[in-house]
């Protein structure tokens, strides 16, 4: 089914998809500088074990996943591509090429080990508009990687974007550093930027990721109106232990269980 085909209610009301990262199969590959493992191997097997989606990350720097990596992977997902990107024209012009189902809009240090906030939307109103509409003009839908501000979700609407992605990186750095009060206040925030984009544009679609682990996911999983979440890190890492298949079920059963 097509996301426009979805019913509001249906957007909503379900469970929310799992969309695997797989950025870090190629930190692996990379650390050695060969050609295994495969990215590509990795979202075949998310894909079968019922991923319903694969992200990817083209850094500006190279540092995983690579150009070829985003046009073997494209040419094979039978679900659908998340590419997530920093806003340059060189990245345009790779999207514009690959036409993946979603890009993603991330902001991106030089330095940093991941990504460290959200994308400053509100400051970049006018060139997002622009870079926005010429992502969908080449087929692809656009979602932005921003944190739980209304400023930023406002202005996330203002550009057109058809989704937003919450950083839920604060509530799960909460979380493992054992401050519970603060992982409460975020989960908070997080909510309620899920009843502001509601109430600012009931058609966005809200996504959610970042950080989140088998132990840390239920409770934004159970956050009525989230369409779909974005995880890799953990996952990769019980993909070490217990095989990726087997990760992806276990995080489905994590977002999923009940109480
Ligand atoms: C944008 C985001 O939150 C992550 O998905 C991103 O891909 C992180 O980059 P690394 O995979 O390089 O940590
Ligand atoms: N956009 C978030 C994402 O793709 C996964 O982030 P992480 O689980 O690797 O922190």
């Amino acid at each position: 089914m097509t996301l426009s085909a979805l019913s509001l209610s249906e957007k909503t009301s379900r469970k929310p998809l799992l969309g695997v990262n797989i950025d870090h199969v190629a930190t692996l590959r990379q650390a050695r500088g060969v050609n295994y493992p495969s990215p590509l191997d990795a979202a075949l097997l998310c894909e079968q074990a019922g991923a319903d989606g694969i992200t990817i990350h083209l850094r500006e720097d190279r540092r995983h996943i690579q150009d070829s990596d985003v046009y073997e992977i494209a040419a094979q997902l039978t679900t659908r591509m998340n590419l997530e990107m920093a806003a340059t024209n060189e990245m345009l012009a790779i999207a514009n090429k690959v036409k993946p189902s979603w890009v993603c809009l991330v902001p991106e240090k030089r330095a940093e080990l991941t990504t460290e906030g959200g994308l400053d939307v509100a400051g970049q109103v006018t060139w997002l508009t622009e870079y926005i509409s010429q992502l969908q003009a080449a087929g692809s839908k656009v979602s932005l990687f921003i944190d739980p501000e209304e400023t930023q979700i406002a202005a996330a609407v203002d550009c057109g974007a058809d989704a937003i992605e919450l950083h839920t990186g604060a509530y799960a750095e909460a979380g493992l550093a054992g401050n519970i009060d603060v992982q409460d206040a975020e989960l908070k925030r997080i909510k309620q930027a899920v009843v502001t984009a509601q109430r600012i544009n009931n058609k966005l679609l809200i996504n959610a990721g970042h950080g989140l682990t088998r132990d840390n996911v239920r409770a934004i999983a159970q956050i009525e109106g989230i369409y779909e979440l974005n995880i890799g890190h953990a996952l990769i890492a019980d993909a070490i232990f217990v095989g990726i298949e087997q990760a992806v079920i276990m995080m489905k059963s994590a977002m999923h269980k009940d109480s």
